[in-house]
């Protein structure tokens, strides 16, 4: 048992490639996480950071080192023993059932019984603000919209842990911002251990209790940084600009280093 929420110890990722070396993708990364935590990742592009959610998800077995959800040890053969809410880019819904349905598709593979699955439908589409579009079809809906039914759908599993991997960056500006307004507000009202993958540096810094930056392939620790400026923050805070600039140049240096 691990005194740390979600724990990645010493993790590292090989994938074979037929006649050459194994392809190193994560290098002995070892991150404690919180119970509550709002965890960002930010690194290069195509440094690991989806092969990392995919092994949080229990979707991929890691290479060496484990990783260990609540005092479970996850793995692809383990994957049933926490529940991961995951939420991507594109909301990923099924144009053919209404919103209702689409939320309610995964607790009815969960076998959870159904006057017990619509309360949660209503009450998770509630939190996010459709609570008068569960009638609708997904393509009669905004893509904020779409993407608040894909988060309703991710947290009415009652997840353990909850996933998201780039959830905003499709969106217009306006609305990711209120959106990461939303997430944090639900956050704070279901007190839910959020991994969040981003590439946009004043989102992980607005959102984040703490941000991880990784290095390029293969991914290590670069920079374990606490935010501690308390939520609700202001997008416009002084304190998170100055986070930024300070990241960024960070950031940018370590690309130049590794280019
Ligand atoms: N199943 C796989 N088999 C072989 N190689 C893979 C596989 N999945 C990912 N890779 C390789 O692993 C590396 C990391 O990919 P990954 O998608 O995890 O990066 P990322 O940090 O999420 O990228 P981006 O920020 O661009 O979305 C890439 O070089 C990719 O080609």
């Amino acid at each position: 048992m691990s005194d740390s929420y979600l724990l990645i110890d010493d993790v590292k990722k090989e994938f074979q490639r037929e006649g050459d070396t194994p392809l190193r993708v994560i290098d002995g990364l070892t991150v404690h996480v919180e119970n509550g935590a709002l965890l960002s990742i930010l690194g290069p592009s195509g440094c690991g950071k989806s092969t990392l959610l995919n092994i949080i998800n229990g979707l991929d077995d890691v290479t060496s080192g484990r990783i260990v959800i609540n005092g479970t040890e996850i793995g692809v053969k383990s994957r049933s023993a926490v529940k991961i809410g995951v939420i991507f880019q594109e909301p990923r819904l099924l144009n053919w059932r209404t919103v209702r349905d689409n939320v309610r598709l995964p607790l009815d593979e969960m076998k959870i019984p159904r006057a017990e699955a619509n309360e949660r439908v209503d009450r998770y589409l509630d939190l996010v603000g459709l609570a008068e579009f569960g009638d609708y079809y997904p393509l009669r809906l905004s893509g904020g919209m779409r993407q608040r039914v894909s988060l309703a759908r991710g947290l009415a599993i009652e997840p353990d842990l909850l996933l998201a991997d780039e959830p905003f960056s499709a969106l217009d500006e306006i609305t990711a911002r209120k959106l990461r307004l939303e997430l944090v507000r639900i956050w704070q009202a279901t007190g839910r251990t959020i991994v969040f993958v981003t590439h946009n540096i004043r989102e992980a810094v607005f959102l984040s209790t703490r941000m991880l930056v990784v290095t390029a392939r293969p991914c290590t620790t670069h920079l374990d940084l606490p935010i501690d400026i308390p939520h609700p923050r202001l997008p416009e805070d002084d304190r998170l600009f100055e986070i930024e600039k300070q990241v960024t140049r960070d950031f940018m240096r370590m690309e130049e280093a590794s280019a």
